[in-house]
């Protein structure tokens, strides 16, 4: 737009809609005269070209020793300098965060949502940035702060670099990983960084801002991991803003398209709506990266798949040297997530378009100081929240029970064992509190809600605040400021090699701490935060010690002295499991990471729109999630860090429980494993030949069975077979099957995936155990849903005695009945048809009718 010919009026409209000040326009449009663009460098610099293009001063305090005019940018730091126009500038900015924030730190000058930074702190950045005498640019894009000087990164960059983190951040060095990845960038190569929660990955594409000036464009998938960082960065004195519908301060876009922030955060979404403006931004200060962080959004395959971020591949599309004029080299892209599997990272090339050189840092998923272990809870009811919530009651209530004697806190270990519904649940329920109803709340905590809401059941359950709301607020008890470059257990690997020290580790107790309870609906983080909050546990609120979250709450949230990560239900996969775990202990010290789940029930998929190949998918992960939680004989760490494609080389974490509690005690499971492979291979056989009526299978409606061999089907063959097995669970043969697939002995028969083997076929190895005969030993270690069958019912090692007296139709009788007694509520609840469960309702109260009317006789 040309100034001359244009209205006062004009101008005036358009720069309101820009979003500048009044008081800035009113002062511009005086001094300059109707022009746009000296206006906007009057606002932006102080000052206006003269007719030559030479760029005048309209404060001679504004240019700096080396003759350069200040933008805006640096205005701040001119005020050492005695620079005029400073605190109004400083104002405006200002002025539309005061509004949307409450309370800042003495001495604060940047805001969350994005402002220019203090004096002291822009005096840093200058001395930082040798591009930061930025200049306006002369022509059309006078909107822009311009760095024309490339940036020279000489090879003591790591000098550089050092002093950047030490002065911003407090850290004395580079990590191995951060120093490879801005080896990468600084040779202008792609690169991808696959490191764990917590390992510091942000540092890789915030560092690269403060060494040149140039602005960081990162794109993050969630708005409260967004805030967070720019939280932390506006305490480092890290200029930072983040884009998108959750930026309550319209100016703020238009402020970073300009350059006015080092580092932009922003959605997918809107980095696809800003192309334009951020090619101008490009071509101006510069963009000297693209960080794509949380990179397992892109991929179908991942567990946290955002279909914007598969668009992402314009980034490479528009801000290539081929078509930015200014630049030399494309500008790179670094990728960074902690959890991808090696398909996803292969997608993840694939959909961004990264170049074929991209360099890989990758570094060990391996997380010492998690202590992991699995637990069987149906997870479903207030008798399971009293089994499984009392120890985390008694650590959160313990100062309130001053003087009076704490009682263990640790409950019984119930692993394994049925989870009984507790007779107490009533008087449970009566323990919370009266004003603990609807709309409970701390009344504490209202007060310092940033929202100034109380956590009320409406407030939690309106989509609209989502994650945001609840992540953003601090939890309640900081640890204290660690020296973390000195103090994290986090790296200290080593103690794998010195089993004394891990031991002492093992034994330590949890240091005070927060704990977030992830549960998979938001149901559920009510009736859990309920359940808490009547015990007195500060649960759910903002201030709370215990945040009960569905997933989406803290990814990528720096929170130090997270000690517990729970989990209660299944996750939906192991990547999204080791994501949320990641978030305990990033402080290096001991944490827990429970997983509680219905050991005798499969998973479900959560609803949530699929293709036919992303459902595929979904349940090869939940399987790969039930079979962790299965497992009973192999290192939970080795397990998990293995999924992710590294070579767990310690073979033992020795802290978590199956490390610590050992494998349960190897069965030759042979007869077992042979009866099912003869029906499963009797069945096979028979379906080659259709005609052979006289087969075991004779009975059977054929083609029914036919099409849907399944588990179920074959282990009521073997119980019709042999009274020996009559009394088995199919809990216990769930389990066989699934140690016989991994042998390789049988697989699925179907072209569906199931989280558990559903459809038996034998293998030819199959085959060969079977014809092997008896003297082919078949060691396996019982996993957790046969150790659960066992301790339910019968247990397979004494099948053999219990199959003693079946002949007897006196004991069998005794036997049904007491199966009945024992299993009927299960069996029935899952074969009751409605019309079924109505007559028996029915018949339940007209016998209780009965029963009353007698006792009335009586
Ligand atoms: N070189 C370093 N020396 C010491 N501490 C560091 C270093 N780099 C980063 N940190 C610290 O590590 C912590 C975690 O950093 P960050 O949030 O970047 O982790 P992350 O790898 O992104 O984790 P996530 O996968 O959960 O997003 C921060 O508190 C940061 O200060
Ligand atoms: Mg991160």
């Amino acid at each position: 737009m040309s100034g001359s010919g244009t209205s006062r009026d004009e101008v005036i409209a358009k720069l309101i809609e820009m979003g500048f000040d009044d008081s800035d326009i009113t002062e511009a449009v005086e001094t300059v005269g109707p022009s746009f663009n000296d206006a906007i460098e009057y606002i932006l610099n102080g000052s206006v070209r003269n007719s030559k293009g030479k760029s005048v001063s309209w404060s001679s305090k504004c240019v700096t020793e080396n003759g350069k005019t200040l933008g805006k940018r640096t205005l701040s730091s001119a005020n050492s300098l005695g620079q005029m126009r400073q605190a109004s500038l400083l104002d405006h900015f200002q002025s539309g965060n005061r509004q949307k924030r409450g309370k800042r730190n003495v001495g604060d000058d940047v805001s969350v949502s994005g402002s220019v930074v203090s004096p002291s702190i822009v005096e840093e950045q200058k001395e930082s940035y040798p591009g930061m005498d930025c200049n306006l640019k002369a022509e059309s894009d006078s909107l822009a702060v311009s760095c024309p000087k490339e940036v020279e990164i000489g090879s003591d960059w790591e000098v550089k670099v050092n002093s950047l983190l030490k002065k911003h951040f407090g850290h004395s060095s580079l990590k191995n990983f951060q120093k490879e990845a801005l080896s990468a960038w600084l040779a202008h190569h792609d690169c991808l960084v696959l490191a764990a929660t917590g390992s510091g990955k942000s540092l890789c594409f915030q560092i690269p801002a403060l060494l040149t000036g140039k602005v960081v464009v990162v794109i993050s998938p969630l708005i409260s991991l967004m805030h967070d960082q720019c939280s932390k960065l506006s305490k480092h004195g890290v200029t930072a803003c983040f884009l998108g519908s959750g930026q309550p301060d319209n100016k703020v876009e238009q402020k970073a398209l300009r350059g006015m922030y080092s580092i932009i955060y922003v959605c997918p979404e809107t980095v696809i709506r800003l192309i334009k403006p951020l090619q101008r931004l490009a071509e101006s200060r510069g963009i000297a990266l693209f960080a794509i962080d949380e990179v397992h959004c892109v991929s179908k395959w991942g567990h946290d798949f955002r279909p914007d971020y598969r668009r992402l591949s314009v980034l490479r599309e528009n801000f290539g040297a081929n078509n930015l004029k200014s630049l030399k080299f494309d500008i790179p892209l670094m990728a960074l997530t902690a959890t991808a599997t090696i398909q996803v990272r292969e997608d993840i090339l694939k959909s961004l378009h990264m170049s074929k050189g991209t360099k890989f840092v990758l570094t060990s998923f391996f997380r010492p100081n998690l202590r992991f272990s699995v637990k069987h809870s149906k997870t479903s009811s207030r008798a399971s929240y009293k089994k499984d919530f009392r120890q985390l009651i008694d650590i959160y209530t313990k100062k309130k029970k001053t003087g009076e004697k704490e009682k263990s806190a640790i409950p019984q270990d119930l692993d394994y064992q049925s989870d009984t519904s507790s007779s107490s649940s009533m008087s449970e329920e009566s323990r919370i509190s009266p004003n603990i109803g609807d709309g409970y709340y701390y009344d504490e905590d209202v007060g310092n809600s940033p929202m100034g809401k109380e956590m009320s059941v409406e407030f939690l359950e309106n989509d609209s605040v989502d994650d945001w709301d609840v992540a953003c607020g601090e939890f309640y008890g900081h640890s204290p400021h660690r020296d973390r470059d000195t103090d994290r257990s986090f790296e200290r690997t080593d103690l794998l090699n010195k089993p004394a020290e891990r031991l002492s580790m093992l034994q330590e107790p949890l240091e005070d701490g927060l704990t977030i309870i992830y549960v998979p609906t938001r149901k559920e983080t009510l009736s859990i935060a309920k359940y808490l909050c009547g015990f007195g546990v500060k649960a759910a609120a903002y201030n709370a010690s215990v945040v009960v979250a569905t997933i989406a709450f803290g990814m990528g949230i720096d929170k130090l002295n997270v000690r517990r990560i729970i989990h209660y239900g299944w996750p939906q996969s192991l990547e999204a499991y080791y994501q949320e775990a990641g978030r305990a202990g990033r402080d290096g010290h001991l944490a827990d990471c429970v997983l509680y789940a219905n050991l005798s029930s499969m998973p479900t998929l959560l609803p949530s729109r699929r293709s036919e190949d992303q459902t595929k998918q979904a349940y090869r992960m939940l399987s790969d999630c039930f079979r962790y939680g299965m497992n009973t004989s192999c290192c939970r760490a080795k397990i998990l860090v293995e999924y992710f494609g590294e070579d767990f080389s310690h073979e033992k974490c020795q802290l978590c429980d199956v490390c610590v509690d050992g494998p349960p005690e190897m069965k030759n499971l042979k007869e077992e494993a042979n009866i099912l492979m003869q029906v499963i291979a009797a069945y096979n056989e028979q379906s080659n030949s259709m005609d052979d009526d006289d087969g075991i299978y004779s009975g059977i409606k054929r083609q029914k069975f036919m099409d849907r061999p399944n588990l179920k089907m074959f282990v009521s063959k073997i119980r019709e077979q042999s009274q020996k097995y009559l009394a088995t669970d199919l809990l216990w043969w769930r389990g066989l099957a699934r140690i016989m697939e991994n042998k390789g002995y049988i697989r699925e028969g179907d072209d569906r995936t199931h989280v558990q083997i559903k459809f038996l076929e034998p293998t030819t190895r199959g085959l060969e155990f079977l014809k092997s005969g008896k003297e082919q030993s078949f060691n396996a270690f019982p996993e957790a849903d046969m150790l659960l069958a066992a301790s339910t019912s019968k247990s397979y090692s004494t099948f053999l005695d219990w199959g003693k007296g079946w002949a007897d139709p006196e004991i069998r009788r005794q036997r049904l009945q007491s199966m009945g007694r024992n299993r009927g509520p299960r069996k029935s609840r899952k074969l009751r048809t409605g019309k079924s469960r109505k007559s028996n309702r029915e018949s339940h109260t007209a016998r209780g009718r009965i029963a009353s009317k007698l006792s009335k006789k009586k």
